[in-house]
């Protein structure tokens, strides 16, 4: 079975969030599972940056190829490379003009470099006479590449067998543009229509991807089932109800080489389940690190996190000046909307020895503080899938989050009778239930030695590998061959 799958994002080259965790661990679980995986992604700067870091090499594989269909002179070169510990090839769209920008969203015109990317990725498997027997493309910025598939190249030899598999990793994000963007991607007239990519006036990329694929997944069977209700539909409910035949969620897994506590280079001191002392010395020398009170006895509670509202940061405002009546500790790394990177600025100014606000992307503070820390915090208003809470769970880090998602998928509440459950949480979505889930966390970690102890045995004992979900993969991608000669 030939694979290929196409995104914005892949680790090690270019990480914005999840996304890049899942395309550079995924492939590989793929592969393992007997699939020959490809990948497609833009050159985005910053792969170039990164290759130093992660030791990775490119070579140029073809220069100035036109793209079909898309109204543009723009070409493209074709670069490769390999996923590091892999045998999936990665090829690399480069485009001057579209991928100039320093982060990886942004540019010139997000929808004129989606549809370019998307047809370059196309133009690309036939540059190469590559014939995959599944393409499997992953959030709207390849959202085009099924509708392409199944209108223009719909009885083309090249692509009859092949299989079109969508990913949602997350429905807030839908590309959503003027109509006046189907002429510059050289679509049919008559899919600007209710059954096809029209979205109240405008085109919507992600409903393209979601109506023109064989089968559409998501990453958690929570968040399958959520994302066909109103409440959590984003106005593509009804559009994902008509596919519910089709529409599965398989949850994500990590990646266990990388997040493995034993042999991470990036934390202070290896341990695993049978050295749990050593986690503690993590924690120390993270506090150190953070110029925080260097105290075992306080519990330390961590949050990485793109800065946005999905993140359930306005219940954390809401609750902090009571939160930190408290005698713990809070780390919190990430970036996003301003207002949310003022409030926790504010909240080290105010609590000053207790709270260590850091707004950067930093990939080795965030494995210290998965390591270092004693919780997670998570109390998200949706969630796709979420791994912050899976790499928790592996570094014995205990996650408290709201029970939606993916983080409904993937943390038990503890139950000191049955000493059962990995974590904490809250259903409701309010400030007062986030504030009991703190509340019982902290009583645990400072009261109950014997129940905390139980609990960090149970989360690092949680299966959050990908090996599983790649299986389901294996079997979706046989489903959706099935369907296609249909
Ligand atoms: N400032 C920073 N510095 C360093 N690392 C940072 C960081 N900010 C975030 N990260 C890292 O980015 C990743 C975030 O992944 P998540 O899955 O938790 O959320 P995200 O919303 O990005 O992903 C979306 O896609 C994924 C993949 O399917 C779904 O799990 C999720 O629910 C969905 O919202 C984690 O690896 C985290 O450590």
């Amino acid at each position: 079975m030939k694979v290929a799958m196409i995104a914005y994002e892949v680790y090690p080259f270019a990480k914005v969030g999840g996304l890049a965790d899942v395309l550079g661990a995924l492939p590989k679980a793929v592969e393992r599972s007997g699939a020959k995986v490809t990948i497609f992604m833009p050159l985005h700067k910053v792969v170039l940056k990164n290759s130093q870091k992660f030791g990775y090499q490119l070579s140029e594989v073809a220069k100035s190829i036109p793209v079909e269909n898309v109204q543009t002179k723009e070409t493209f070169d074709l670069y490769k490379s390999q996923l590091p510990g892999s045998g999936v090839a990665v090829y690399f769209i480069a485009n001057e003009y579209y991928f100039s920008a320093e982060n990886v969203y942004e540019g010139p015109d997000l929808a004129e470099q989606a549809i370019f990317f998307s047809a370059a990725s196309i133009q690309a498997m036939r540059h190469l006479s590559e014939q995959f027997d599944v393409v499997h493309a992953h959030d709207w910025q390849t959202g085009l590449v099924p509708v392409y598939l199944k209108t223009l190249y719909r009885v083309d030899p090249f692509f009859s067998r092949t299989a079109i598999v969508f990913t949602i990793h997350n429905l807030g994000y839908q590309g959503i543009f003027s109509p006046s963007y189907m002429k510059f991607a050289g679509l049919p007239g008559y899919l600007f229509n209710i059954d096809g990519l029209e979205f109240y006036g405008k085109i919507n990329f992600l409903k393209g991807g979601i109506l023109f694929s064989d089968i559409v997944t998501t990453v958690s069977p929570t968040y399958a089932q959520e994302i066909q209700t109103e409440e959590y539909g984003e106005k593509l409910d009804g559009v994902l109800r008509l596919r519910s035949e089709d529409l599965y969620g398989i949850l994500n897994g990590i990646d266990y080489e990388e997040f493995n506590p034993a042999t991470d280079r990036r934390i202070y001191v290896n341990y695993d389940i049978n050295s749990i002392e050593k986690k503690y010395e993590n924690k120390k020398m993270l506090q150190k690190e953070l110029n925080l009170p260097v105290r075992e006895e306080v519990p330390l509670i961590g949050m990485i996190n793109r800065l946005v509202d999905q993140k359930g940061l306005d219940l954390i405002e809401k609750i902090a000046d009571y939160m930190f009546l408290f005698d713990l500790q809070f780390v919190v790394l990430g970036t996003g909307e301003k207002k949310y990177e003022e409030m926790f600025l504010q909240l080290q100014k105010r609590y000053a020895s207790k709270v260590s606000s850091n707004i950067k992307f930093d990939i080795e503070l965030a494995q210290k503080i998965y390591a270092g820390c004693d919780m997670f915090l998570m109390p998200s208003r949706y969630e796709p899938c979420g791994l912050g809470q899976m790499y928790s769970l592996r570094y014995g880090t205990i996650p408290i989050v709201r029970y939606t998602g993916g983080l409904a998928d993937t943390v038990k509440e503890y139950d000191p009778e049955t000493g059962l459950g990995n974590g904490f949480g809250f259903r409701e979505y309010d400030p007062a239930h986030l504030f009991m889930a703190i509340a019982k966390a902290v009583h645990f970690f400072k009261n109950e030695k014997r129940h905390w102890e139980k609990i960090v045995q149970n989360a690092m004992q949680t299966d959050v590998s990908w090996e599983r979900s790649a299986k389901q993969y294996m079997r979706i991608y046989q489903e959706a061959l099935k369907k296609r000669r249909v």
